[in-house]
Formats: C-alpha cells, sequence, structure tokens
C-alpha cells in the first residue's frame, strides 16, 4: 500500500511508538498517512487542509505570488507552523490521494456564473494544483509553460516534508515525476525558505546543493531541469561527469555555483583537486540511489557526503522507483533518524510501471536480429524504441544489423553518447540498441516500445528498463525476448516484479501484413495521380506478363512498398525462420518428451525426426508442440495418416506449455509450477499486433568501477 511514514530503519515500528508517545491528536494523524485512509481521516484532513490552506495562502509565510519571506512569520506562528509539521504530511498525502476531490457545484441558469463557480470549484476538486504548494510565481509559470499545472503524487506527497527540512527517502514507479519532486521544493527552499538567508551567495560561492546520479546521461537530464527550473528563481548550476573536459567544469565552479550534478567519480576528483568546496552543502541528492550504491560507489558516495561541514546543517534526500532492502539499511548511514519515507510502491505486488503491458516471448538469439524488425513494425506504433542488450558488443552488433539504429554503452567515447542520445531525443532515428547505461532515469519522449534481448540479472534492471516507456501517465509496451529453455528466469522476474506477463510468439505474416500493409497502403494512396500517366503502360504491361490478378499484383506492389520481397514463416516456439511449430496429439495423455518421439518414430522416418526441435509439452498434458524445417511440414502433416490415432496439426497460436523442468521430469502435478506454467498466459491466444492503446508518452560515472566494465 502506498505510504508516507515516519521513518526509521523499521517505520512500522516507529509508527506504533510515536502512537503511543505523542498525543491523541498525533496518533489520528499518523493515522492519516495511510493514504487509503477512511471517511473520518479524511474529514480530518479536510479540516486540516482548510488550517494550512490559511497558513499559505494568507501572504504572511508564502503569499501567493511567492514572494512572502520567513521574516515575515511572526515567532507565535513559525512554532504553530512547527508544531503543526506532521499536519502538513498529512494533507500532502491527502491532496496525493486526491481524497479531498469534490463533485464542482453548478449554479443554475446563468451561464456565467457558472463558469465563475466551476473555476472556483475546480481549483478545490484537484487537491494537487500546483496552486496549492508553496511554490512561488516564477515557478508556478515555468511549470505552466511546461504543460504542468498539478503536482503528481510522489511530487505532492514529499513537497511540504522536503520545504520543511525534512530528509527524505522516496519511491515511486518509473516515470512518475520523481526529479521534480525534489527539483522544485529545493528551489524554493533555497529562495524562499529556510536556506534563503543562509545560503552562500556572491562571486565564487561554493555550491548550496549537490545532486549524485549513477550515469553521465541521466546527469545531463536532471542537470537540464535544474538549469531550466532554476534559472528561472536565479539559480545556477553546472554538470560534473567523467570523459568530458575539466576546464570548464573547474571554471564554473570558480565563478561560483549553487547547484552541483554530476556522477560520483567525477565529483570525487573535483573534490581531490581542491576544485570543489562541498562545505556548505544545504542539500544533497542521491537519485537511482541504489544503482549508484550497487555500482559499487559506496566508499565514494561516502567520501562525498562526509564533506559537509555540519551534517546537522544538511538536508539528505534519497530517490529512486527500486529500494532493495539493503538500500534502506544503507540510508541510515546517510540519512537523520528522523527522516522520512514517501513510498508510493510499498508493500504492493506491483513494482514496475503500471501503465506498461508487459509482453515475453521465446526468441533463440539466432532468431533476435530477424523478429526485432518485425516486433518494432507491430509494437512501437510508430514511436521510438529502446532495445536492450546484456553487453556492449552485442549491442554494437545490433545496432549494425539493425538499419536506421544506433549503439549507445560504456565503450563509446562521450561526445559520441551525447550525440546518438540527443539525436535520439529529436527523432532524428527511432531505435537505439542500448546497455544498461540507458536502463536509470532517461526520459525521452514518445518511447512507445522497449525489447530486452535476454531477461536481466535482477529484478530492477528489468523495472527501469521497461520504465523507459508509459512515462508521465502514458503508455507503451515492453517485450522481453527469452530463449525457450531459460523459460524459468521469467517466472522468477514476474513473481519478483508483480507483473503478470502476457506470453506472445514471434508476429507472424499476416501481423506483419497487417502493420506494415496498411502503412504502405497509406503511402500509396498519398502518391499524387501526377504518377500514373508515366507509369500507367508498364503497369499494363506488368499485369498481362504477370499472369496475376489486379489485387494480387497489388498485393505484391504493397509487400515491396513495405520492404517486404518475401515473408517466412517464423516458429512460433522459438522465433526460428523457415521452422513451423506443431501440435501432436494421441487421444491420451502425452506424459514425456521421449513417449511424445516414441509416437512420432511410430510413422515418420527417422530422418525427419531428427529435424524436431523444441519439443515441449502443453499444460494440459495431452499434447506436444515443436517445430520442424518448414519444408518438412507436408512429411508430417501427410504421415499422421499411417499414425495409430496420432494427429499433427500446423499452429496458428501456442497454447500454454509446461515448463521445460517438468516436460523433463515428467510429472507436472509436483512441479512447482503444476497445472503450467503457462497457463496464466495466452490462453492460447497467440495474437501479436499493436495493442498498445496509443498514447505518447538518466552515461556511466567516470568508467572507474566493475559495474561500468559491464555496460
Ligand atoms: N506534475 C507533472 N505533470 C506533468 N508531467 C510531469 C509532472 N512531473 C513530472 N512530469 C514529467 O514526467 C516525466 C517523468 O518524470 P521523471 O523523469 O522525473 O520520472 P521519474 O519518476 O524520475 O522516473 P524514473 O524512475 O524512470 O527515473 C518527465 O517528462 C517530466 O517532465
Amino acid at each position: 500500500m502506498p505510504s508516507l511514514l515516519l521513518s526509521s530503519p523499521s517505520e512500522l515500528d516507529d509508527l506504533n511508538k510515536l502512537k503511543h508517545k505523542k498525543s491523541k491528536k498525533a496518533a489520528s494523524m499518523a493515522a492519516d498517512l495511510d493514504l487509503n485512509g477512511s471517511v473520518e481521516e479524511e474529514k480530518k484532513s479536510k479540516k486540516k487542509k482548510k488550517n494550512k490552506n490559511l497558513e499559505s495562502e494568507d501572504g504572511e509565510i508564502y503569499n501567493s505570488d511567492g514572494e512572502g519571506s520567513e521574516k515575515k512569520i511572526s515567532k507565535k506562528k513559525r512554532k504553530a507552523s512547527d508544531e503543526e509539521r506532521s499536519d502538513t504530511i498529512s494533507d500532502a498525502a491527502a491532496r496525493a490521494n486526491g481524497s479531498a476531490l469534490k463533485k464542482p457545484k453548478l449554479r443554475k441558469n446563468d451561464e456565467d456564473e457558472e463558469v465563475i463557480a466551476r473555476g472556483e470549484n475546480e481549483g478545490a476538486a484537484n487537491p494537487n494544483a500546483v496552486s496549492k504548494f508553496r511554490i512561488s510565481k516564477v515557478l508556478r509559470e515555468k511549470l505552466k509553460s511546461k504543460g504542468i499545472e498539478s503536482l503528481f503524487p510522489i511530487q505532492a506527497m514529499t513537497f511540504d516534508s522536503i520545504l520543511d527540512g525534512s530528509d527524505l527517502v522516496g519511491r515511486a514507479r518509473t516515470g512518475q515525476g520523481k526529479t521534480l519532486a525534489f527539483v522544485l521544493p529545493i528551489l524554493e527552499s533555497l529562495t524562499n525558505g529556510q536556506y534563503k538567508t543562509a545560503r552562500k551567495t556572491g562571486c565564487g560561492r561554493p555550491p548550496s546543493v549537490l545532486v549524485l546520479l549513477p550515469t553521465r546521461e541521466l546527469a545531463n537530464q536532471v542537470y537540464a531541469d535544474f538549469q531550466a527550473y532554476g534559472g528561472a528563481v536565479g539559480l545556477s548550476s553546472c554538470c560534473l561527469y567523467g570523459g568530458s573536459p575539466y576546464r570548464a567544469q573547474v571554471l564554473a565552479l570558480k565563478r561560483g555555483i549553487d547547484i552541483v550534478v554530476g556522477t560520483p567519480g567525477r565529483i570525487k576528483d573535483h573534490i581531490e583537486r581542491g576544485t570543489l568546496d562541498l562545505k556548505f552543502l544545504k542539500f544533497r541528492i542521491l537519485d537511482e540511489a541504489d544503482e549508484m550504491l550497487n555500482m559499487g560507489f559506496v566508499d565514494d558516495v561516502e567520501l562525498i557526503l562526509g564533506k559537509v561541514e555540519d551534517v546537522n546543517k544538511v538536508q539528505t534526500l534519497l530517490f529512486s522507483a527500486t529500494l532493495p532492502d539493503w538500500v534502506k539499511k544503507i540510508s541510515a548511514r546517510f540519512l537523520k533518524p528522523d527522516k522520512k519515507t514517501a513510498d508510493l510502491v510499498g508493500n504492493e505486488k506491483l513494482k514496475a510501471s503500471a501503465s506498461v503491458r508487459h509482453l515475453v516471448l521465446p526468441c533463440t538469439r539466432q532468431a533476435r536480429a530477424q523478429i526485432i524488425p518485425d516486433i518494432i513494425h507491430c509494437y512501437s506504433c510508430g514511436g521510438r524504441t529502446i532495445i536492450f542488450t546484456e553487453t556492449k558488443e552485442s549491442a554494437s552488433q545490433l545496432a549494425g544489423l539493425l538499419p536506421g539504429s544506433r549503439a549507445l554503452h560504456g565503450d563509446i567515447v562521450q561526445a559520441q553518447r551525447e550525440v546518438v542520445l540527443a539525436g535520439f531525443r529529436k527523432g532524428r532515428f527511432l531505435v537505439l540498441v542500448a546497455t544498461n547505461v540507458a536502463a536509470r532515469g532517461l526520459d525521452i519522449h514518445d518511447v512507445q516500445l522497449i525489447i530486452q534481448c535476454e531477461p536481466p540479472r535482477d529484478v530492477e534492471a528489468y523495472i527501469h528498463r521497461s520504465g523507459r516507456t508509459g512515462r508521465a501517465g502514458n503508455t507503451g509496451v515492453a517485450i522481453l525476448l527469452y530463449e525457450p529453455r531459460y523459460s524459468s528466469s521469467i517466472s522468477r522476474l514476474e513473481r519478483e516484479s508483480g507483473v503478470k506477463f502476457e506470453h506472445i510468439s514471434a508476429p507472424q505474416p499476416a501481423d506483419v501484413a497487417e502493420y506494415v500493409g496498411s502503412d504502405a497502403a497509406r503511402a500509396i494512396s498519398n502518391v499524387s495521380d501526377s504518377v500514373i500517366p508515366v507509369f500507367q503502360s508498364q503497369a499494363e504491361q506488368l499485369l498481362s506478363s504477370s499472369g496475376l490478378s489486379a489485387v494480387h499484383l497489388l498485393a505484391k506492389a504493397l509487400a515491396k512498398a513495405a520492404g517486404y520481397t518475401d515473408i517466412k514463416k517464423r516458429s512460433l516456439l522459438s522465433s526460428i525462420e523457415s521452422h513451423v511449430t506443431l501440435l501432436l496429439q494421441a487421444g491420451k495423455t502425452i506424459y514425456s518428451p521421449a513417449f511424445a518421439f516414441g509416437i512420432l518414430r511410430g510413422f515418420l522416418p527417422n530422418e525427419k525426426i531428427e529435424g524436431v526441435k523444441g519439443l515441449s509439452l502443453t499444460a494440459d498434458g495431452m499434447g506436444a508442440v515443436f517445430d520442424v524445417p518448414a519444408d518438412d511440414v507436408n512429411a508430417f502433416t501427410g504421415g499422421q495418416e499411417n499414425a495409430n490415432m496420432a494427429t499433427i496439426e500446423v499452429l496458428k497460436s501456442l497454447p500454454p506449455l509446461q515448463c521445460k523442468d517438468q516436460s523433463r521430469g515428467g510429472d507436472k502435478r509436483r512441479g512447482r509450477f503444476g497445472g503450467g506454467r503457462f497457463s496464466g498466459g495466452r490462453g492460447g491466444n497467440g495474437n501479436s499486433g499493436r495493442r498498445n492503446g496509443g498514447g505518447h508518452g538518466k552515461g556511466d560515472g567516470g568508467g572507474r568501477n566493475r559495474f561500468n566494465k559491464r555496460r
């Protein structure tokens, strides 16, 4: 259940202690932190909200144009404000949850009045409207110019806590706006809040904010946000990462800077060279914290964080979509004991993005390059696609095989990495083949499709990679390819990510025709009539000499226009081309693959049986599916005439199958996946094709660590 908790290592325990220690009011406020609160809680929340709105809108703490300064807060009010800190959290939680949603009351018979009434109530109806938060006018306008009128839940839940000075751990699924969740309150805090006067200003000033990120690309992206929003409120930023020249970075630091964004390796270098002074930091942010620590940056991160003069005067924020338990423990070293935790994922089963369709497709390594273009045709909706490979070599190789695609990984020089990413962002090419260097945080418009060439090593990688699509409320598709014989890795991922995978098979000729053909048809109908007189006589000649009907000839022309001169049959089991998947049934239970081979030997010659590949048993135990070369299909289907009770048919879609271990082990009732691992999968619906709802939708840290070598 999503939650915003007053937390220390054991958040629940602490919440209980809190309930006992504090007054009745505090206990009821703690209850309010549950986002799925009761009606009673909602009433309390509304009451507090009324007070809160008075506090933030009366111009004494923050007036409506954000110019109100802390100086204006009377002692009494400051005390009240401190006392009500927890209220603020529950308000935020209530707002984040939308529990203050009211139906607008419209006045009848007067159109103008109706509009006014709707306008008034719309503000009330949207508890996360930007205007409801202590966000200055200039930032509000900046947000508006980017189409942002209300805060996303993670932003709404954490804004007040960060602005009011808390250390915080924030977790929300991919694409839910975690970057602005720290950017906005930090900027407000530095320009209108508690650090307005405390922060260093003037020429040569040391930074007030340090944001650490695991990859160069991600550092650049977050830097861009600080530049845009920070620039609007007069704060300067710079980005420090490896692979780029020191000179410009040193100059920027010498001139004086407010916000430093970067990767741990280069930040550490600057500290050691004496060019970066972190003594006076007000904020330290670890974005994608688990990845940085996972990458072996713990020592670097600790060294960097240890450079502040007084840890009590710095706020530390830690954000990620994935927070493995070990990171929560490590955060106890970096964050104050009274830190808060805003966890929008919590114990919910689904850890990956809910706005992404998660599909799995069996495909051998050899078949990948052949099948990927068709997957893109069928599932990308004409938008961008990111393909993840496990190694740098295979990223380069695959990009070489896919026309119009480019590779991105840690062996590519930094300048080139930046050119590639910029080209992809601008839509100069639509397919990026990348290693995990692109798995985290990258926010690229209109990425409709993610293809993972094989199951990643850990569930976190799956969550982050698939989260490059379906961002900011948009939808997307993530397709995971896997070697049929390693299907058990799919069940592990399914269990750990909470995703219920849809099992699909390779796009078949009919699917390709449907998606590619309609594009080609559209392209042909857009051709000007002026071409007809020029090509007419050749068309007539072709029609008479081909011996084909006009429709058949046009079908060929459409295929050619779409780039196809031949569409080969493809195995449903392994995606291998020129192979066809067959189903053997014998009117009785087929206990094991050996049993199935025995039946086949009863009516087929050995040389044909040697061509059988990937034989697997169906989940109901009544059949066996296998691949044969397309040329042998007739021998198999024809041979059944001599078979005793056995039938063979060409499959159009894959039925649910037993997992491999079961097929070998024989007794499917005892298997861990009893009932068929795939029984909840496609259920015999092997459709491929575009089912995406439409919609549109962070390089390495310096090449000095174990992890980077893998990229
Ligand atoms: N309040 C908002 N309203 C509309 N769009 C928003 C809002 N906040 C952020 N966005 C947009 O949502 C997208 C995703 O934001 P962001 O990259 O911060 O997500 P994230 O949670 O950090 O994702 P990841 O876990 O993948 O790093 C960005 O394009 C951002 O501009």
